[in-house]
Order: C-alpha cells, then structure tokens, then sequence
C-alpha cells in the first residue's frame, strides 16, 4: 500500500453532507485517531469526529479493508455535514495526524487503477460517469466502468493466444516434422476474429456521438426564423434575433439534452445569395458546418445551397402565420415544436442503435492496429511465411489490445486520462 492521501470526495461548497476520503495503509489509524476506534469494515457507525479534545462534527463511518475498497487499499470513509467550516476542520485534522498528505488530482482512481481494481478502459468509463449530462451518455458510461470492454478484450486475447500457441508449437517442432498443418485452424480462428474486431471498430463512430454528443444545424433562409426556434428548442434567449434579415452571422451554438442525447443545436446564417462580403462568409461558413453535422433541421424548402441528407428533416417555419405543409412549426408560438421534437429524438436513436462497447478515438486506434496485424498474419499465412515472422505479428496484434486495456504502455496515456479527473476522484 502506498502512502496515504486524503481528500473531499464531494464537490466544494454547502450541502447536507460531505465526504471524506482516505487511503492507504494509515487510512484506519486515522480514524482511529478521529474516532477513538475503528468501525467494522462495510458497516456504517455513527462517530464524534474530536481532535485536540474537541468535536468537529458527528460522522457516519465507513471501514473498507485492502483488496475490498475502491482503491484497492485500506480507506476510511468519514460522510460529514457538508459545511464549508466543517469540511475544512476535519481536511485540517487529518493533515495534522501527520499521517496522511492530500491527494492529487485522480489520485484515488490511479491507485485504483495500478492495484488492478480498474483496468484503463474502466478508468475512461468512470471520467465519463463523473461528466454523463444526459441519459444516454449516463447509461454508456456505467456500461463501460462495470468492465464489458475489458470482458471482451480477454475473450479476444485468449483466442490470439490459442493462434499463437499453434504456430509456436510448429516452431518448436521444425526438426521433428510436425505431423499436423496448424494453418487451417489458425486461418479459421484469425478470419473469425476479424471479423469480430471489424465490426467493433465499425460500431465505434455511433458510440462516439452519444459521449460527445450530436450536432444538429438549422438551416434556412434569411428570416426563416432559424434563430427563434432554436431559442424555442434551447428554452431560452441563446440566439440574437430579429426582423432584419441576415441577423445570424456566425454560427451560434447552444448545448442541450434532447431525449437523452447531448446535442449541440447550430443556428446558421441565413442562406441566400448576398452582396456583403462578411455575409457571404457567414453563409460560406454555416454551409460548411451544417454539412458536417450530423443532422440538419431545414426551415422551408432547401435553396440549392445544400442538399438534404437521408435522415434530414423537412419544416416549414411561422406555421402560426398559417405555413402549412410537411412539418409546420413555429418558434414563435410553440406550435409544432413536440413533432420536431420527437422526430428528431427518432433519428438521433437511429443513428445510435448500431452503437458498440467500445466509445472512443484512442479505443478505434488501438482495434486498428489489432486489425491490421491479423490481416498481415492472414496475409502472411497464405504465403506460406516463416513461423517466426508469424508469430513476430501475433504478438503485435496481442500487444494493441493489452494497450487498449491499460496492461502495458501506459505512462503516456494516464497522463491524458487522469488530466481530466480533479482533487477527490
Ligand atoms: N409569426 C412568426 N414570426 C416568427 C417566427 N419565427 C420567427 N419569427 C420572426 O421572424 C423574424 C426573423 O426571425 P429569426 O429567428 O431572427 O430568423 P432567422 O432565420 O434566424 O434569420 P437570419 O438570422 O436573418 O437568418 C423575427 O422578426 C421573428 O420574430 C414564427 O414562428 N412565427
């Protein structure tokens, strides 16, 4: 167990209750300290918290013993009342038991992580949980912490092994003429394994949308009321408007929870062919965005400037003005504003439903250098290869996804990783 270090688990400020943490191998000689004994490990006591023969404060208690805590080490667990005065007695307390130092930002997760109660893709699942805004990315990143990738990675590895244990045994074997040809079965095993693998990557893009969340553009004609509905959508005034036409110049963008995805809404300038140059800008510019968004709202029928894409939704804005025909909504008055809602609920779940278990960038990578390593083995097999230089490359493929579990390279990615977790995490 390595030093011990201390912190707030919750977030500064008032509440009802706060939590301290502390661990290592002098976290219960704290509390004993504290609390004059040490509560059964897993069972909630009710302590004075005194220190230099006065009461901090009235605390629920909570003992977990090494190998059964999150940390992986001996922790204690003080849950206090949640006052700035009371927080900052009891954080002293502990700081003047000498026993203990404060944490570092995600101190409590990297132990937790190199004592092997988390592996990496789990570290990735709880900063995800810890900044889930919406349903969706709330229910991705449980998924994720409770170790389905890790799960799967294993399956996959042993598989690798079994491939390379064959290939290893013709080597082994060179002299004494091996009997049996392994490539039959190692072909079968790596065929169907890529074919796993590549599926995974490819699902890798849907789960990426619901963690960062979907862009949806509005577009439009100048006056179309771009700008209205989105402040409609958004539930309040993010977007200037106005009765002159061209007032959306840049593009503006506002952060929402629709229907349990995280959405970015884009309004747009509005598109038309102008003669001011800053204009024209903002029309180049909103086309651009618009395009590479994942979604787009048309207010009116589109101009030619863009085309919709499949999935795209077709409305006709000012319905109140009696606009008719297709989906009419109107940002003024709230009319239509439920079906654009659903519909775009419906098509955001549909670009969702392929989505996989694995749900970022460094996880595409490091499937796709797993990815290419089989495919060379495949290649190489074909060719009739040395069993060495076979072998050589089934080590690669093993070593991208020991990397995407966090059991070898490591250094360079917690540091990223943890950069993003604050002091008590
Ligand atoms: N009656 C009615 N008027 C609306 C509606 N939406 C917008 N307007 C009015 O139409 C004008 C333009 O609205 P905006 O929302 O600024 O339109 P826009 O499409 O963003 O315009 P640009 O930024 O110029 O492209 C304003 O005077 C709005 O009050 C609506 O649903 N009904």
């Amino acid at each position: 167990m390595g030093e011990t270090i201390y912190a707030s688990a919750t977030a500064r400020g008032r509440a009802g209750v706060a939590i301290i943490r502390v661990s290592g191998s002098s976290a219960h000689q704290v509390c004993a300290l504290l609390c004059g004994s040490v509560p059964a490990p897993r069972q909630a006591a009710l302590r004075n918290i005194s220190w230099n023969g006065e009461i901090l404060d009235q605390s629920l208690v909570l003992i977990f013993g090494e190998g059964a805590s999150f940390t992986g080490e001996d922790v204690a667990e003080f849950q206090i009342h949640g006052g700035i005065a009371v927080v900052s007695a009891v954080l002293r307390a502990i700081s003047e038991t000498g026993l203990a130092r404060l944490a570092e930002p995600g101190e409590f997760t990297r132990r937790a992580f190199d004592n092997g109660m988390l592996d990496l893709t789990q570290v990735e699942g709880l900063a995800d949980l810890i900044d889930a805004e919406t349903e969706a990315q709330r229910k991705q990143a449980l998924r994720t912490l409770s170790g389905e990738i890790g799960k799967r990675v294993e399956q996959w590895r042993a598989r690798l092994i079994r491939a390379a244990a064959l290939i290893e045994a013709t080597i082994d074997f060179a002299d004494e003429d091996v009997p049996v040809d392994v490539t039959p079965e190692v072909s079968e095993i790596l065929t169907t394994l890529l074919a796993e693998l590549e599926r995974e990557a490819a699902a890798i893009g849907a789960a990426e949308r619901i963690r960062e969340g979907f862009e949806v553009a509005i577009v439009g004609a100048p006056n179309a009321g771009k700008s209205t509905l989105l402040n409609r959508l958004a539930g309040r005034e993010a977007a200037i408007t106005s009765e002159i036409a061209g007032t959306t110049r840049d593009v503006i963008e506002v952060r929402m929870d629709l229907a349990g995805y995280a959405v970015t809404l884009l309004d747009t300038a509005g598109l038309r062919q102008g003669e001011d140059p800053i204009e024209r800008e903002g029309i180049r510019r909103a086309v651009a965005r618009a395009e590479a968004a994942d979604l787009r709202i048309f207010l009116g029928p589109p101009e030619g400037y863009l085309d919709p894409a499949p999935g795209d939704i077709l409305a006709q804005g000012k319905a109140d003005l009696g606009n008719t025909g297709g989906l009419a909504v109107s940002g003024l008055t709230g009319q239509g504003i439920e079906q654009l809602l659903q519909q775009l609920a419906e098509q955001l779940s549909e670009k969702v439903a392929g989505a996989g278990i694995m749900v970022r960038e460094r996880h595409r990578l490091a499937l796709g250098l797993g990815i290419e390593s089989i495919r060379q083995v495949l290649l190489m097999l074909r060719q009739d290869y040395l069993a060495e230089i076979l072998a050589e490359e089934l080590r690669n493929a093993l070593r991208a996804l020991d990397v995407l579990v966090g059991r070898i390279d490591v250094d360079e990615l917690l540091g990223e990783i943890f950069s993003s977790f604050c002091i008590g995490k």
